[in-house]
């Protein structure tokens, strides 16, 4: 009988299936929409089907022929030993049937190679037009869904769930259509040999089934409670990471590691409990099972003495106790691991059915390059339809003016920006680039004539010659270090150990905050944009740094209509347009003189941080 036996390796992964933790809102949906996924693969299913099929017949078929076999070969055995005759066996007395039988567990093995290899190539082409949809689908997506889930989450579709999925379909399904077809043919065989063998055999499965349900039951708690623990953990070890230079500058390296510890050791005791309890179960069942086997010997035994069962049944029958027990006994787990796994397809489903950004004009107006007239012309917006920000916001600007904005913080400069290069949708009115409607372009069109410097830096792990090229990836060497000369920053790239070759990592952390900013000013000179937006550099860089970025931005701006998020007042007098903005509305707006002159709100905050 079965030994209910579960690999070490895979004990924490069967978790799901153990236990059911996961289980599909809408299986039948799910499984549909699957069909349609693999829609490019139907033949090579239908190829594991037939393969699934003729292993089943032939794993059944195996023990009966071997029955008819062994009793032919006993029979001979005894006739030889009755006449003091040698025990030979001849092709047509026997040997072909042993030959049939060998063949016939050759081909079975054949069978069983084939639909694992198909089973696998089915799985991951699967994944991998699932993991490609994704990854398209992560570029449709708006900034709005970014906002309202957890980088975590959309990284664990990508991996977690495609790698559970396909491992269900590498194994689990193969195994459970196998397990059904041989539990039903084996318990077909034993019936026609034995009943009362059969009925001895299915009360012992019932037993260990019932002692399993019992135990899994109440393990559930546990199995949480590991989950619980892991992700605190993951979260744990993400924090400290991120954070590690507050950790240290704070001086709490010995609380954060305390917490850590604490972390790791209820990561143990829980993981602990519920590996003692998969593992308890084991010596349990195995006893149950081997009870079994021992009744079984024992009344077939006595069966083979008094002459109601031959040898070569007496062996059959516990060939199928074997193949019938251990599916038997795992039946439970492989329907939870489908299930589980359909719970993750469905997630992933979930995710590419999110709704997208609106789509683009089928005819869009083209706009090479932007003179730089920009409008915002009654804006209405909020980030969520209940909440609106943006009440009525219009403004114009011309060609190569520059346009401050302020306002203290939270009151709406970012999200202007974010509304002016469409990373957001209005709710109400219209922005316009050299008076065409935003909506009428391309998104692509629309961001080639805009050119973003902000606080946050962002670069990848590449050269820098490929970090300043971001934007214009075909870029000669003689355009990236122009921009770099461009933007201050050549003099400095040439002092790194491989100059325009030396490779930037996790973010440019090897680099300080006013380089990485100088890097991307170079970024954006390369893309020579007609419209700019800049973040003023705020404390974060020294003196000297912030008046190398102030030149280079200074430079940047000539000739093309500027949008500056303005953090400081006395860098924003020369602008030809302050729009100073409170809770998201634009409460006064013109140049620096005239509002000074107005002696309202904006007079008011320049007064009281100059006066
Ligand atoms: N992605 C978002 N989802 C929901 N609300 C947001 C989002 N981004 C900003 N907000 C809210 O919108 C308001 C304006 O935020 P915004 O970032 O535009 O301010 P800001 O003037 O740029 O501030 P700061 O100078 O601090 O950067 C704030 O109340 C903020 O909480």
């Amino acid at each position: 009988m079965a030994d209910y036996e579960m690999e070490e390796s895979t004990q924490n992964g069967m978790d799901d299936a153990f236990f059911g933790v996961a289980a599909p809102d809408h299986p039948k949906k799910t499984l549909k929409r699957l069909w349609m996924s693999v829609n490019n693969q139907h033949k090579r299913l239908g190829v594991v089907l037939v393969s699934v099929l003729f292993y089943t017949f032939l794993s059944v078929v195996a023990p009966l022929y071997s029955a008819y076999i062994v009793d032919l070969m006993w029979s001979k055995i005894k006739d030889a030993f009755a006449n003091g005759l040698v025990f030979s066996i001849t092709w047509a007395d026997g040997g072909r049937d042993i030959f049939f039988l060998l063949l016939i567990y050759l081909v079975t093995g054949f069978f069983y190679v084939l639909q694992s290899f198909l089973m696998a190539s089915f799985a991951e082409n699967l994944s991998f037009r699932l993991r490609n949809e994704i990854s398209s689908k992560l570029n449709r997506l708006p900034l709005s869904y970014f906002d309202l889930n957890k980088p975590g989450a959309i990284l664990s579709r990508m991996t977690n769930d495609l790698d559970k999925m396909s491992e269900a379909f590498q194994t689990g399904i193969l195994r459970l259509f196998t397990s059904i077809g041989m539990i039903f043919g084996s318990l077909v065989m034993m019936f026609r040999f034995n009943i009362l063998l059969t009925v001895v055999f299915l009360l012992f499965m019932g037993i260990s089934l019932l002692a399993t349900k019992a135990v899994s039951g109440k393990t559930l708690k546990f199995a949480l409670r590991r989950q619980e623990c892991v992700s605190e953990v993951t979260a744990m070890v993400e924090e400290n990471f991120s954070g590690r230079m507050i950790i240290k500058a704070f001086n709490q390296e010995q609380n954060s590691s305390q917490r850590m510890h604490k972390a790791t050791r209820d990561l143990a005791e829980a993981s602990q409990k519920a590996d003692f309890m998969i593992n308890a179960i084991n010596p349990g069942i195995r006893f149950i099972n081997r009870l079994g086997q021992i009744v079984i010997a024992v009344l077939g035994g006595n069966m083979l003495l008094n002459g109601t069962m031959s040898i070569g049944v007496f062996q059959a029958f516990f060939q199928y106790v074997n193949q019938s027990a251990e599916p038997l006994t795992e039946l439970a787990f492989m329907v939870n691991s489908m299930q589980s796994s359909l719970a993750s397809l469905e997630r992933v489903y979930a995710l590419l059915d999110e709704e997208e950004i609106s789509s683009e004009p089928a005819l869009p107006d083209i706009i090479k390059r932007a003179e730089g007239y920009v409008d915002f012309s009654h804006v209405r917006f909020g980030y969520t339809p209940e909440k609106v920000l943006m009440q009525d916001v219009s403004f114009s600007a011309k060609p190569g003016q520059k346009i401050a904005i302020v306002g203290s913080t939270g009151a709406g400069k970012t999200t202007l920006i974010n509304l002016l290069m469409r990373f957001y949708e209005l709710n109400g009115g219209q922005i316009l680039l050299d008076g065409k409607d935003i909506h009428t372009l391309t998104y692509a069109n629309l961001r080639n004539n805009f050119g973003m410097v902000l606080q946050d830096t962002w670069l990848f792990e590449g050269t820098i010659a490929e970090n300043i090229a971001y934007g214009k990836p075909n870029a000669t060497r003689e355009e990236i270090v122009a921009a770099a000369k461009a933007a201050r920053v050549d003099f400095f790239v040439r002092t790194m150990p491989h100059g325009y070759d030396t490779v930037l990592s996790n973010d440019g952390e090897n680099l300080s905050i006013g380089q990485r900013q100088l890097l991307t000013i170079a970024r954006v000179f390369l893309c020579d944009p007609a419209v700019l937006i800049l973040d003023e550099a705020t404390s974060s860089v020294d003196t000297h740094t912030e008046i190398e970025i102030g030149k280079a931005m200074g430079k940047l701006m000539k000739k093309r209509t500027s949008f500056v998020i303005a953090h400081r007042l006395s860098t924003v007098v020369d602008a030809d347009i302050i729009l100073l903005m409170q809770n998201g509305n634009i409460v006064e707006q013109g140049g620096h003189n005239t509002l000074l002159k107005a002696g309202g709100a904006y007079a008011e905050l320049y007064n009281s941080q100059f006066a």
